[in-house]
């Protein structure tokens, strides 16, 4: 059989409806008829082309980006397109730009922490792209700790105006996407002073640059911060550093929904809690899970078609070699990864839903779920993005030699995703948000106050720290009900060992600070626990299409299974489960394996991705494999010539050196 054949066989041997699996995949048939259609037009467009971009220079990458950007922007609006088929648009580019803090955090700052008036004012240019903004919140000196950044806002009452300045050198903002080279417009977050004392950090709307020839206001120094990790990857976007030197802007340019300044020069705080300042990250977070399973995702279709297509050692009689994909430890590494792609996709549809509840409570003046939407955000985001970050790198190994080939996709899928952990709160800094409120929440266990949402569990703590796992046989963790006592007693267990040993501290700070590392563990452990009763719920629903509930209910068990056997320390150390059904638990999985061994390729089909999107010739959709990485590489620059140049300058003299050493 041809290579190119491989896959057209897989996709025969599918034990379920892969049309309704995309459906499922994407959300809604709604979701999937835009998602097909936008991403074939992005296709199709020559402008949209990216096949060449890790060969461009700094200065060629960015200037491309513009020139998509701008595309981008003519065909939403030449096409009239609706903002869910233009934020589709965008992601189908797929490639770091400007737009992506402007749509992504600029305008959700201005509709979060913006009075009425200032949303009436400011959106209406900001929608139309009449205006450009960013975010600059990080400094030099100042990132995780939001508290104490530097960059001051002082009230001059005489003129009423804020002046904008930068101190330190650490005061500089550093960071913010689209700042560099972009953006006219920021919301800068800065210390409010006002006659000598500080309010702590507020954001303001900052124009930079001119709207008319793009020069930077007096007072303004602005840049690009430079070349960052990967060839091509996050280099498309101008992260930029911006100094401000007394630079006035009207009073009505704080955002003022938190708390306002009056024109006396009076601070007000309404009711609405001071951490919706930091609202804007909670939107953005929410938006990275889901953006975790599509990279994670992505990654996982081009291992899974090119381990269908590679084959390697075993022809018995001359027969073909064995596909990589049917080795038990290939099985092992890749197809917990596909299982999280759907783990992922579906937490981020259920945050996405909590997301918008709490805005609504929110708009109503009801903030009591702010603090766990602040929980699972930051800690979903974490474990999701630290979980994608690891597997792609872990498919460019499944993918053996070929993965490491620029044109596999995964060297700079991996570049460009691995900021992901740091950008938005750093990880570990984000599993102590999580860490902190679990604390709170034992603590108030027993006060008559039952927790609610994702620590409900809490409330069975008693059952939690005492129950015995039931499993007798492997065929036992099947069962939804065990598989969610499992986790939920582990992770109760930490949590409540965690508090215990904080208890023995008399300074509960030097406490935290002394036990953040098994913090962070049990602050994982509630978050694999949301992730997998997501997923659990998600089956509960009506899934229609024959046999797509039941590879879901697979994955499901191989996601569960695989992060059981990853932390077994976690679940035997704290008693949930024992040695012994630890090890029933690996036989289940290695039978789940197999299972969804003959799916896996329909299952990565279900994505819906062009090979556009995915960018890669090891995961192209017909499986051809080998001629197209042999005619790839006489595309590179270096095969333009037979004879390198450089050759008579640099090698000729080399090889003929002997002669010269002969004549000697
Ligand atoms: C077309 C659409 C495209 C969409 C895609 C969008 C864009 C895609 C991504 C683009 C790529 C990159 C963009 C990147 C942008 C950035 O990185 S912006 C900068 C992000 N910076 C951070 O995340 C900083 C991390 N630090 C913090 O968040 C906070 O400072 C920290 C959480 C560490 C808290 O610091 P503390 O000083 O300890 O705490 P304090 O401020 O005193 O707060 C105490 C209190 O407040 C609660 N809290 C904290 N944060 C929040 C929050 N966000 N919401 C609600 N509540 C919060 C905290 O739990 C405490 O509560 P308690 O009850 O008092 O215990
Ligand atoms: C590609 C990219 C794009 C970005 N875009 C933007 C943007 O648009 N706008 C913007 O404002 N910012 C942006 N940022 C900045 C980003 O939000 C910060 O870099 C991030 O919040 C981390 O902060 P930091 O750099 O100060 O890290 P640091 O806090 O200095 O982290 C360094 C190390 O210290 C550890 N650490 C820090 N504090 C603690 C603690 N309390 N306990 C234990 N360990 C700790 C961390 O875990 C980490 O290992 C971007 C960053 C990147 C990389």
């Amino acid at each position: 059989m041809e290579a190119v054949d491989y896959l057209a066989e897989e996709r025969r041997k599918a034990e379920f409806d892969v049309e309704e699996m995309k459906i499922v995949w994407a959300g809604s048939r709604h979701a999937y008829e835009i998602s097909d259609r936008v991403s074939r037009l992005v296709a199709s467009d020559p402008v949209f082309r990216k096949d060449n971009r890790t060969m461009l220079s700094r200065k060629d990458l960015f200037k491309d980006t513009l020139r998509k950007a701008a595309h981008a922007w003519k065909r939403i609006i030449e096409l009239r397109l609706s903002e869910e088929e233009a934020k589709t648009l965008r992601f189908y580019v797929d490639q770091p730009a400007y737009t992506d803090l402007h749509w992504g955090m600029f305008i959700p700052a201005i509709k979060g922490q913006g009075t009425e008036e200032q949303q009436q004012k400011w959106l209406p240019m900001a929608y139309k792209m009449q205006i450009i903004g960013c975010y600059a919140q990080t400094e030099l000196g100042h990132g995780s700790n939001v508290q104490g950044l530097e960059t001051t806002a002082k009230f001059d009452p005489q003129t009423d105006e804020f002046v904008i300045h930068s101190p330190t050198l650490t005061s500089s903002k550093w960071w913010p996407g689209g700042l560099g080279k972009v953006s006219t417009h920021a919301v800068v977050y800065a210390r409010l002073i006002i006659d000598g004392q500080d309010h702590g950090v507020h954001g303001f709307i900052v124009q930079l640059r001119s709207l008319d020839d793009h020069s930077p206001l007096p007072g303004i120094t602005v840049g690009d911060v430079g070349m960052k990790f990967g060839s091509g990857a996050y280099n498309s976007m101008d992260n930029g550093v911006l100094r401000f030197d007394h630079v006035r802007i009207p009073r009505n340019q704080m955002l003022m929904r938190v708390s306002q300044v009056t024109r006396e020069g009076k601070y007000m705080q309404s009711d609405v809690p001071r951490q919706l300042v930091y609202g804007t990250m909670v939107y953005v977070r929410q938006t990275i899970v889901s953006d975790a399973s599509r990279a994670l995702s992505r990654a996982v279709c081009i291992a899974t078609r090119y381990s269908a297509v590679r084959r390697q050692f075993g022809s018995q009689n001359g027969g073909p070699e064995t596909q990589v994909i049917n080795y038990k430890t290939q099985q092992s590494r890749l197809f917990p990864l596909l299982a999280s792609a759907y783990a992922f996709k579906f937490v981020g549809e259920w945050l996405k839903w909590l997301y918008a509840d709490v805005t609504q409570r929110l708009e109503a003046n009801d903030f009591s779920t702010l603090p766990e939407a602040h929980a699972c955000t930051a800690g979903l985001k974490s474990v999701t993005t630290s979980a994608t970050a690891d597997a792609i790198e872990e498919c460019r190994k499944l993918c053996g030699g070929h993965g490491y080939l620029s044109s596999s996709g995964l060297p700079e899928l991996f570049a460009v995703y691995i900021p992901a952990c740091t950008y938005e709160g750093d990880n570990i800094v984000l599993l102590l948000q999580v860490a902190r409120f679990l604390m709170k929440t034992v603590s108030q266990l027993g006060s008559g106050k039952n927790p609610v949402g994702t620590t409900a569990y809490m409330g069975r703590v008693e059952h939690l720290t005492q129950c015995n796992c039931e499993v007798q046989r492997a065929e036992d963790w099947l069962k939804p009900s065990v598989i969610l006592e499992a986790f939920e007693a582990r992770a109760a267990r930490m949590s409540v060992a965690c508090a215990k040993s904080l208890s023995k501290f008399s300074n509960p700070e030097e406490g935290f600070a002394e036990l953040s590392a098994d913090l962070v563990e049990a602050a994982v452990a509630h978050c694999q626990l949301i992730i997998v009763s997501k997923f659990i719920e998600k089956l509960q629903q009506d899934i229609p299409g024959k046999g797509v509930k039941r590879q879901l209910e697979t994955l499901c068990n191989i996601y569960a299974l695989y992060l059981l056997h990853k932390h077994l320390g976690d679940f035997i150390s704290t008693g949930s489960i024992s040695p012994k059904q630890g090890a029933l638990a690996n036989e289940q999985l290695r039978l789940l394996y197999s299972q969804v061994r003959p799916s896996v390729i329909a299952l990565v089909d279900a994505f819906n991705y062009t090979d556009h999107y995915l960018g890669s010739i090891l995961g192209c959709y017909d499986g051809n494999v080998y001629q197209k990485l042999y005619d790839e590489a006489w595309k590179d620059p270096l095969n333009e010539t037979v004879v390198p140049d450089g050759y008579h300058e640099y090698i000729r003299p080399i090889l003929k050196q002997h002669i010269r050493n002969a004549r000697l």
